[in-house]
């Protein structure tokens, strides 16, 4: 529920022109988190027989945090006016926007939320009505080409990935500590550009990155291990920590935090909600298929896992390049017209649907 709410409130609530970065806190948190987790497995590690216990029980401290600072949330703007209750939403925006002056902005969001109303259900308007097809395909997609790009292989694994490689179990947690800081700090370069480059500029660099550091992976592995021999030698196992780094590194200030901030900020009002809980949906589906199957796909693989990666981040770059439009600095309930009916292949959904109201009203344009 945290997943699918946290950046739709975040988006909600920025200024255009800082939300990219304000947004990318929730991934920052994420990372913090991770880091966190693999510090305690380090030190839990070494506490014999209970250790494990420590580091289950330790998940319920961030989990007690939430719930205690969710009491201190006030509404969204945008909630509290598709609530009806606008007076209480333009008062929530002068707060947040900190001045009187949000007419402009509060009006947007009284269109946006009529709109709205008249979507009795927004699941079956999300899946059926053409309009919403390019936020859809676009938030499905980037979720499946976040976990496809590999992550998971190697957060959830980096330390059997490591053992694998020749390293003692100890060196194994300290290195996974290692690309955990990687992580945290990586995401930080996202919060302070993404602003400013854009995204998709973040996207096609991280792109870049992440394919480099998976076809060297997969040239090493294929080169050095063979099946009389696991062991790599110091230095290619250095060489292979260096690139699992560099693609965390790669992965953190661009896909990490950009499959959470797109869809967030692109939905219309009527289907913002559901559209985010499809994302995470899928998320969470190729999150947990990856977790279940990796090691005995690495082991039936070997490196070809890694040529595998390699094209799924070409193919999600070129999806980038040709599909995605830049989002940035447009105020969030301005993108149909500033974004989609722009864009050179999803504005054919939307003239479609202008089409159908000049039909459906006699030939009165809304
Ligand atoms: O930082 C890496 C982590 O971030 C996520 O991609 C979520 O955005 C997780 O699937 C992964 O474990």
């Amino acid at each position: 529920m945290h997943v699918e709410a946290v950046p739709l409130y975040l988006s909600e609530v920025a200024p255009a022109r800082i939300r990219g970065g304000l947004n990318i806190l929730f991934q920052l948190n994420v990372t913090i988190g991770i880091l966190f987790a693999t510090l305690v497995n380090y030190g839990a590690n070494k506490i014999h027989p209970w250790g494990w216990r420590l580091s289950l029980s330790l998940g319920s401290m961030p989990a007690a945090l939430l719930i205690l600072c969710t009491l201190f949330l006030v509404d969204t703007p945008n909630s509290l006016i598709e609530r009806g209750r606008l007076e209480e939403g333009r008062a929530a925006l002068k707060k947040i926007r900190g001045t009187d002056n949000v007419e402009p902005e509060f009006n947007e969001i009284v269109a946006a939320s009529r709109v709205a109303q008249e979507v009795k259900r927004p699941f079956r308007s999300l899946l059926r009505r053409r309009t919403n097809r390019p936020q859809l395909a676009i938030a499905v997609l980037l979720q499946l080409f976040q976990q496809v790009a590999g992550i998971n292989a190697v957060m959830f694994y980096a330390p059997v990935l490591f053992n694998t490689l020749g390293f003692e179990t100890e060196t194994s947690l300290y290195s996974a500590v290692i690309t955990g800081g990687v992580n945290v700090l990586s995401t930080l370069v996202s919060v302070y550009s993404v602003d400013r480059a854009g995204r998709r500029m973040l996207l096609l660099e991280g792109g870049a990155y992440m394919l480099l550091s998976h076809m060297a992976i997969a040239v090493v592995f294929r080169i050095k291990v063979t099946d009389s021999s696991d062991d790599l030698g110091h230095d290619w196992a250095i060489l292979v920590v260096a690139m699992v780094c560099t693609f965390v590194f790669s992965f953190a200030w661009s896909w990490g935090p950009l499959a959470w901030l797109i869809p967030s900020e692109t939905f219309p009002l009527e289907t913002r909600s559901v559209g985010q809980s499809v994302a995470v949906c899928v998320n969470m589906l190729f999150t947990f298929v990856f977790a279940q199957t990796f090691l005995s796909i690495l082991c039936h693989l070997k490196y070809t896992i890694f040529a595998f990666f390699s094209v799924c981040v070409v193919v999600m770059s070129l999806f980038v390049l040709f599909f995605l439009p830049e989002t940035k600095n447009v105020p969030i309930e301005e993108m149909k017209e500033r974004v989609w009916k722009q864009h050179w292949f999803w504005k054919r959904f939307l003239d479609d649907e202008d089409n159908n109201h000049v039909v459906v009203n006699g030939g009165k344009s809304k």
